[in-house]
């Protein structure tokens, strides 16, 4: 299976880099489109085509992968529209554009996907969704089984893939916040910095598995820790007076 990738940055290259480790799709099977040698030398080390020119790597490809900044979406999918295999898989991890833009980009004959994972593709441990326009359950899957090496990977419909993007991409970045917080506290603590941060990724670590192991309620979980006039439920309310809940959900809100 060959797999363009156009736009190898932060979301396309740590892609591109997942499914190499992922061993799916062999190296020389993925062309890697981007502009600027620093990137396409980049991609060329980690052992996959790399190229300026997306019409010519979009022929030849099973599935092309659009990862470019989302203003750079219509302009590049009209580009490559005409040269795409009828049969290839098209995939869009652009944030706000949707099957609607896509078909109006590439027709409405053509399999197509929004996909959007997160930068945890780099550590195998991405939560990634799909959404399927105009495919036969067999191509979703096979767009599906591309993801599956680099994490998690849920088919959901598009109502809530932009809540689901809130949560889980952006989500990455609301989670190393609530890390940075953390280590700063530690820090007032008395626990040097680079201490405090594997600290706090391990106990992040730790809460999540617990989570993702027993399937609990985080508050059943939260009551195995607060103990009564102990000093965890002391924590929690003075966070709770400065807005924490609310400030995350609002936060949820505004990632849009
Ligand atoms: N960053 C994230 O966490 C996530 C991002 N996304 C989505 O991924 C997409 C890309 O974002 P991100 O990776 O952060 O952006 P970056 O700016 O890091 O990467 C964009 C890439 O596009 C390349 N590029 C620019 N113009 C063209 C062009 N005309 N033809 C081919 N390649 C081009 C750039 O090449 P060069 O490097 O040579 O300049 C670069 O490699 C966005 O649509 C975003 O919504 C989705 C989920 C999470
Ligand atoms: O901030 C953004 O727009 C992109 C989309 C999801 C994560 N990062």
């Amino acid at each position: 299976m060959k797999v363009t990738v156009i736009g190898a940055g932060n979301m396309g290259g740590a892609m591109i880099r997942g499914l190499v480790a992922g061993g799916r799709v062999a190296a020389g099977d993925i062309t890697a489109v981007a502009v600027h040698d620093k990137t396409l030398n980049a991609m060329r080390e980690v052992g996959v085509q790399a190229t300026t020119d997306a019409v010519a790597a979009a022929k030849t490809a099973d599935v092309v992968l659009l990862a470019v900044k989302p203003w750079l979406v219509e302009g590049t999918a009209r580009q490559i529209a005409g040269a795409v295999k009828d049969s290839a898989l098209i995939g869009s991890v652009a944030a706000g554009i949707g099957l609607a833009d896509l078909v109006s980009y590439f027709g409405g004959d053509k399999p197509l996907f929004r996909i959007m994972p997160n930068t945890a593709v780099t550590v195998g441990e991405s939560m990634t969704f799909v959404t399927a326009g105009g495919a036969t359950p067999e191509q979703t899957r096979t767009m599906i089984s591309l993801f599956e090496p680099l994490g998690k990977v849920m088919e959901v419909p598009e109502k809530q893939f932009d809540g689901c993007m809130a949560l889980a991409s952006c989500g990455i970045a609301y989670a190393l916040r609530y890390v940075r917080a953390a280590m700063e506290g530690g820090i007032e603590l008395g626990i040097p910095p680079q201490m405090a941060q594997t600290v706090v990724a391990q106990t992040l670590k730790g809460a999540a598995e617990i989570l993702l192991r027993t399937g609990n309620h985080p508050e059943a979980e939260i009551d195995k820790v607060t103990t009564p006039g102990g000093i965890t439920i002391k924590g929690l309310n003075a966070m709770e007076a400065n807005g924490f809940t609310r400030a995350v959900i609002e936060g949820l809100k505004a990632s849009k």
